[in-house]
């Protein structure tokens, strides 16, 4: 992957949900943040109004709906964020081969149509708020997540996806598999200065780069500390290593 400034990699998190605290945050946090994620708490509550605001600040949006449905249900729902325009959405890769086929091929077909670059499309792997333990004794698991996480990249990799959400933890692996042109985008990201929250499989800025993540999503380090252009500062500094 040719060379990213760090700003470039880092994606804040807006789990908020009115568009004024989306307007209010994003002119706190300034020009040095260029990506942001929509999630669904914000999503659900404001719809494309959000995507139309941030677009107006020029910002680069991550569309965080996590689709998980049948195939063909995705597949409708990747083709009407796609016509949003937004840079990057995800599916969940638990979904299934056939189900990030079908999200692939809506994806392109939006972007054949509308002449427009295609969103990136990458499928959530293990979340990072789940540890070993919940993995095998509440969702069944008998498989190692750094193994698990592997095979689900791989396969997304297969469907036709350009990437991954997964832990910083799992990153070498995943780049091991999969390459260098295939994207790591890593929540649970914890700077020195800030607490784990609900995060299980998390890690340091510089480490998780260093790793192969490709993106970093952080969030309430930023968006809820005191001074959120101060501690975005911070994390692009740690960034740096
Ligand atoms: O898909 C995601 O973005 C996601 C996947 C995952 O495994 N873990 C995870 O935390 N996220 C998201 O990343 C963000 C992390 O926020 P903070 O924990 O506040 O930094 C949240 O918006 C989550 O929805």
């Amino acid at each position: 992957m040719k060379k990213m400034k760090n700003s470039d990699r880092l994606i804040v998190a807006l789990d908020v949900n009115t568009v004024s605290e989306v307007h209010e945050l994003t002119e706190k946090i300034g020009e040095n943040v260029i990506w942001y994620k929509v999630g669904m708490e914000l999503f659900y509550a404001e719809g494309p109004k959000v995507i139309e605001l941030l677009k107006q600040k020029n910002k680069k949006i991550f569309l965080d709906l996590k689709f998980h449905d049948i195939p063909n249900t995705v597949a409708g729902a990747v083709k009407s964020v796609a016509k949003l325009g937004v840079d990057m959405c995800n599916v969940h890769a638990s979904g299934g081969l056939e189900m990030m086929k079908r999200a692939a091929d809506a994806n392109l077909e939006v972007a054949n149509q509308l002449q427009i670059t295609p969103t990136k499309l990458i499928a959530v792997t293990v979340l990072t708020s789940i540890d070993q333990e919940i993995f095998e004794k509440e969702l069944g698991f008998e498989s190692r997540i750094s193994d698990k996480v592997s095979a689900w990249a791989k396969m997304a990799k297969e469907a036709g996806l350009n990437g991954v959400v997964a832990s910083a933890q799992e990153a070498e692996g995943i780049k091991g598999k999969c390459g260098d042109d295939f994207l790591i985008v890593t929540p649970g990201i914890r700077p020195s200065f800030s607490a784990s929250n609900d995060q299980k499989r998390i890690m340091r800025p510089s480490d998780a780069l260093a790793k192969g993540a490709t993106h970093l999503v952080v969030g309430r380090p930023i968006t809820q500390s005191e001074n959120p252009a101060r501690s975005a500062e911070l994390v692009l500094k740690e960034m740096e290593g």
